[in-house]
């Protein structure tokens, strides 16, 4: 274990370097097998700036995978790396509001106007075509003050303990950051355990609240298209009771998903059932083809990183393996409540759930609550 002030400190000094690293908390209810230690920080430090590329899946190390997988995706191997750790104070569980008040300023209203256009296209294609829901998004571009990434990481772990938070840099991708309350995929032996998480209103000081229909069904869309895709591969599926979930200032509709993969595991089937599980419905829509097109064509920006997927593939970063790991479990996120963190400018990604019956305005509003998750931590230019 590395003191908490020097773990950070190192990975400040590898940034400076210019050398991929990343660094990452679970959420405290997550850590994957439970065995991990409650507020366990991890770091990859690669050990030099060579560029290592996922080409199927099988790969060992930490993956940062774009919305469109024709992309790039981008590999910290484990054995290419130096492994860091160190653990953060657990602070209990409350109900209690964010500390931090909504930034009040708003986008401009030719970005709102976008936005409306966009989400009525979507509402248009659904109306009169084979599309059932599509999830449209947009970046908002926010001046920041001399912002330390490190700093900003330290605010991001201390204000969202129940979000898989991190922070990433490559030369290749430059530097994200986020706060994801939306696993994708998580594999120990033979079992696995994935979510459907959709639908949003505000968290107004209570997690008991009333759903209405248009979420009920924009949550089912996710956990039907979850299960569809799973189950020639796995044996015993549970499907837990749709639920309330918190995620900063907002809550969602989650239901849990688990099952035993039928051949047991191996590194081949986890490659397969990434492609037809990513992206689920919970950040592009159903069918997924033609809601890929649709966001593809109608977008008009480049999603990148941001609802692709990251975390550790084939192997658990854990501290008792200090040089080579046999365990092969992945831990696997959806990119949300993401950032990209340039010298002078932050990058928000955030969007949301079209159906049938969205009202465009409400929509946009949803995505201007999303955005606060990011705005919140951050220091702005006056
Ligand atoms: C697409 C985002 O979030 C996803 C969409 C949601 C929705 O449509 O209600 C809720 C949670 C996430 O699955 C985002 O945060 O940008």
């Amino acid at each position: 274990m590395t003191d908490l002030s020097d773990f950070f400190e190192i990975i400040q000094q590898h940034y400076e370097r210019g050398l991929p690293f990343v660094a990452y908390r679970k959420s405290f209810d997550d850590r994957t097998g439970k065995e991990e230690q409650p507020g366990l920080l991890k770091a990859l430090l690669q050990h030099d700036d060579r560029v290592f590329r996922v080409r199927d899946f099988s790969e060992r190390g930490f993956v940062f995978s774009p919305f469109d997988q024709r992309k790039d995706t981008l590999l910290i191997p484990y054995t290419e790396s130096r492994k860091m750790f160190a653990v953060l104070p657990v602070k209990p569980k409350t109900d209690a509001p964010d500390k931090a008040s909504d930034i009040q300023d708003c986008p401009e209203q030719e970005a709102r106007e976008l936005h409306l256009q966009l989400v009525r296209k979507g509402v248009e294609a659904i109306r009169h075509g084979k599309l059932k829901k599509v999830v449209l998004s947009r970046t908002e571009e926010i001046r920041i003050d001399g912002e330390k990434p490190i700093a900003v990481f330290r605010r991001l772990l201390e204000h969202y303990p129940d979000a898989f938070c991190y922070i990433w840099y490559h030369p290749v991708t430059g530097l994200w950051l986020g706060a994801t309350p939306e696993t994708l995929l998580h594999i120990k032996g033979c079992v696995l355990h994935t979510m459907a998480l959709a639908g949003t209103q505000k968290f107004r000081g209570t997690t008991k609240v009333d759903w209405g229909e248009k979420e009920k069904q924009e949550q089912q869309v996710v956990t039907d298209a979850i299960v569809d895709s799973l189950r020639f591969r796995v044996n015993s599926l549970k499907i837990s009771a749709a639920e309330t979930h918190r995620a900063g200032n907002l809550l969602h509709i989650k239901t849990d998903i688990q099952a035993s993969l039928i051949d047991g595991y191996k590194k081949e089937n986890i490659a397969s059932l990434l492609n037809s599980l990513h992206p689920t419905p919970a950040v592009c829509g159903f069918p997924k083809e033609e809601a890929k097109r649709f966001i593809l064509e109608n977008e008009g920006y480049d999603r990148s990183f941001y609802s692709g997927f990251l975390g550790e593939l084939h192997t658990a970063i854990v501290p008792a393996t200090e040089g080579a790991s046999d365990n092969t479990d992945s831990a696997l996120y959806v990119n949300l409540r993401c950032m990209q963190l340039g010298a002078h400018t932050a990058s928000l990604y955030i969007g949301g759930g079209i159906t049938r019956d969205s009202d465009p305005k409400s929509e946009w509003e949803e995505t201007c609550h999303k955005a606060q998750t990011m705005k919140k931590i951050l220091l702005r230019k006056p």
